[in-house]
């Protein structure tokens, strides 16, 4: 038995809709709490009490990916919250690896643990002004340096100009790791999904001509957040 893992939500299959395998088929694990509080979460029910998690196992959670999904998946995606907050996520990324399933991490990047060297996939995220959250660059310094290029990438949300800069002191700063930059959605309760896509489409065209222009941004990936796109603010997709 190893420390239970808080989970809010396991679902899929679906795709990624965000960053470095978008569109890739995958299963999401999602896993509660956070030690930051962005003012744009659209994940908020995972740390501000709204939404009951359940302590499993990672058997447990295997489980369940199969019960949803029998033989339909090789890929699960561990969101959050931070998933860097739980130590079990280990055995979880463990036996997956054992059944011959890749596996993709979303952090933003502020806690280690070292069974992220076992992840396929690390999407670290670092929060731009917007957020309100500050960024620890020495911790994210070790991320850098210690993942391997080829499993890691950076991936930064942009709400404004100000995000934008930010973004741009990231790519300063790592020239050489893969860096998407991502539409914000800042309306993250509408159920009016029409005028959602017609915002969000305005701030990816937005985004793509900011980044056109830049002589600094060259080798970056400007995208939206597909699920979005796709699916408005409903959960579980
Ligand atoms: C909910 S977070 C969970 C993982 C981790 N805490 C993080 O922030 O990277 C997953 C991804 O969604 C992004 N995200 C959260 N709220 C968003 C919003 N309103 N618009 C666009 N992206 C958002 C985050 O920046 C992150 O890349
Ligand atoms: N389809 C889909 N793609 C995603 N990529 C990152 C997500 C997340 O919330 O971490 C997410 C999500 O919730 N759904
Ligand atoms: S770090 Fe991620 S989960 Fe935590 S508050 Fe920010 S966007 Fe939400
Ligand atoms: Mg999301």
């Amino acid at each position: 038995m190893v420390k239970p893992i808080p989970v809010l939500e396991v679902f899929g299959p679906t795709i990624q809709g965000e960053g470095m395998v978008i569109g890739q088929k995958t299963m999401f694990v999602r896993t509660g709490g956070c030690d930051y509080r962005c003012s744009w979460c659209d994940s908020a029910f995972t740390w501000d009490g709204t939404g009951k998690s359940e302590a499993l196992q990672p058997e447990e959670i295997i489980n369940r990916l199969d019960a949803l999904a029998p033989s339909q998946y090789k890929h699960v995606t561990i969101s959050g919250g931070n998933p860097l907050l739980h130590q079990g996520i280990a055995q979880l990324i463990e036996q997956l690896n054992e059944r011959g399933i890749k596996t993709a991490v979303e952090t933003q990047g502020s806690l280690w643990q070292d069974w992220l060297l076992a992840v396929d996939d690390v999407t670290i995220s670092p929060k731009p002004p917007s957020s309100g959250m500050k960024t620890d660059w020495d911790k994210l310094d070790y991320f850098i340096d210690t993942l391997e290029p080829s499993q890691l990438s950076l991936k930064v949300v942009v709400f404004d100009e100000i995000d934008y800069a930010y973004a741009k002191d990231v790519h300063k700063r790592y020239p050489t790791t893969s860096l998407y930059l991502q539409v914000g959605n800042e309306d993250t309760t509408t159920g009016d999904q029409n005028r959602l896509l017609t915002q969000l489409l305005d701030r990816y065209e937005q985004l793509i001509n900011w980044t056109m222009e830049d002589t600094e941004m060259n080798y970056v990936r400007v995208l939206p957040q597909l699920h979005t796109l796709l699916w408005g603010n409903k959960r579980g997709v």
